[in-house]
C-alpha cells in the first residue's frame, strides 16, 4: 500500500501530537514490521499480510477509538467509542486502535496510558453486527488483533484498563493486554467466548496463562463466569476496585491519579526504560507460537455451527 493511500484512508482522531509525529507513525506503520510480525518472519512461519487485513477490516464501519496524549502529565487516554453498542469493537475501531498504538510507540514524553470505554462502559466484546458480517474472516481478524494487542502490551508506557459497566468476551481479552486493571465497584467482567461458540480470538488464552497460571485460565475460559468487582479483586483479576461512592464520570480522573501517583511519578525516560526492559525479559519465541496456535484453534470455531447458534440465541451475559 502506498503512503498516499494510507493518507487518503485517514488516520483516526489524535489530539495533542504534532503533524511530525503523525507522519512518523504512518512511516512506521509502513516500514517497520511490529515485534510480533518480525518474529513470525524470523521463525519462518507464513507472515499474515497485516496491511491487506487492515484494508479489509476498515470496511466494517461504526464507532471510533480516540486518543488524547497529554505531554504535561505524560498520561494518554485511549477511548473506545461505540456507546450505543456498549463500545463493542467494529473492524474500523480495530484499525483506529492499531494506528494509535503506533503513535504511542513514538511518544517520547509518555509514561502511562489509560484504556477506557465511553459513557461508563468498557467493552462488550466484538460488535455483533460486525461479527455477523465477518464470519468468513476469523483468523485474519485474530492475526490483526494479536499484532495490535501484543504491541499494546509491549508499549514503553505503564498501561491500565479502566473496567466500567460491562467487560465481556473480546472486551475482557483487551483488558489483559494492559499492565493493570482498575474496576468500578458495580462493573462486571467475564470471558464469555465459550457461550458464544468460540475460543479466544484476541490472544487472551496466551496472556491469561502467563498472568494467572494454567488452572485459573482454564477456569475463567471454560466457566464463562461473569465476575463482580469484589469477586474479580479476590481472584487477583483486577488490581484495584474504585470506591462505590464515585459517579462513573469521576472514575476516569481517579483512575488517572491512581496510575500517576503509583507508577508514573518518575522521569519519562526512566519509566520507559524500565518497561522496555521488562518487555525484553518477556520476549520468548513461545509467545509467538502460542498466539499462532490460539489463532488456528479460534479459526476452527469462528463461523461454525456453535457460533451461529449462539448468535441466533441473542444471549445476554448477566
Ligand atoms: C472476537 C469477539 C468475541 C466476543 O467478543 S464474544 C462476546 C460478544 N459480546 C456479547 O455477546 C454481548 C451480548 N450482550 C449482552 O450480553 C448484553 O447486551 C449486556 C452486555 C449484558 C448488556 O445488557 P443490558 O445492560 O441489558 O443492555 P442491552 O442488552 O440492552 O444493550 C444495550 C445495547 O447495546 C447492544 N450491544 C451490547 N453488546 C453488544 C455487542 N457486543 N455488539 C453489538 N451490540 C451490542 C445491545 O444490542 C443493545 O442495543 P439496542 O438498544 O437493543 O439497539
Amino acid at each position: 500500500m502506498l503512503m498516499m493511500d494510507l493518507l487518503k484512508a485517514g488516520m483516526p482522531a489524535i489530539s495533542g501530537i504534532t503533524s511530525l509525529l503523525r507522519f512518523t507513525a504512518l512511516k512506521n506503520l509502513l516500514s517497520v514490521p511490529s515485534m510480533l510480525t518480525a518474529r513470525l518472519m524470523s521463525s519462518g512461519a507464513s507472515q499474515p499480510d497485516l496491511l491487506a487485513i487492515r484494508d479489509e477490516l476498515e470496511k466494517f464501519e461504526g464507532g471510533s477509538v480516540d486518543l488524547e496524549m497529554d505531554d504535561h502529565s505524560g498520561i494518554a487516554v485511549m477511548m473506545l467509542n461505540n456507546p450505543k453498542r456498549l463500545n463493542s469493537l467494529t473492524g474500523k475501531m480495530m484499525v483506529d486502535m492499531a494506528n494509535h498504538i503506533t503513535a504511542l510507540e513514538n511518544w517520547s514524553l509518555g509514561k502511562g496510558l489509560v484504556l477506557v470505554g465511553a459513557s461508563g462502559n468498557f467493552c462488550s466484546g466484538g460488535d455483533l453486527t460486525f461479527v455477523r458480517k465477518a464470519l468468513h474472516y476469523g483468523e485474519e481478524m485474530a492475526a490483526f488483533q494479536h499484532d495490535t494487542l501484543t504491541r499494546l502490551l509491549n508499549l514503553p508506557l505503564v498501561s491500565v484498563a479502566l473496567l466500567q459497566g460491562h467487560t465481556l468476551g473480546g472486551g475482557a481479552e483487551l483488558s489483559t493486554a494492559c499492565d493493570f486493571r482498575v474496576m468500578s465497584s458495580s462493573a462486571r467482567l467475564g470471558f464469555v467466548q465459550i457461550r458464544m461458540g468460540l475460543t479466544t480470538g484476541w490472544g487472551a488464552t496466551t496472556r491469561l496463562v502467563r498472568l494467572f497460571g494454567r488452572q485459573k485460565a482454564l477456569a475463567y475460559l471454560t466457566s464463562a463466569k461473569v465476575f463482580s468487582a469484589e469477586e474479580a479483586e479476590k481472584e487477583g483479576l483486577v488490581d484495584h476496585v474504585l470506591s462505590y461512592a464515585l459517579q462513573p464520570e469521576e472514575e476516569l480522573s481517579v483512575c488517572k491519579d491512581w496510575l500517576a501517583t503509583n507508577y508514573c511519578k518518575h522521569d519519562a525516560n526512566l519509566t520507559q526504560a524500565v518497561k522496555a526492559s521488562i518487555v525484553q525479559c518477556d520476549l520468548s519465541g513461545d509467545l509467538v507460537d502460542s498466539l499462532r496456535n490460539e489463532r488456528q484453534v479460534f479459526g476452527k470455531f469462528w463461523g461454525g455451527p456453535a457460533q451461529k447458534a449462539a448468535l441466533e440465541a441473542k444471549i445476554k451475559h448477566k
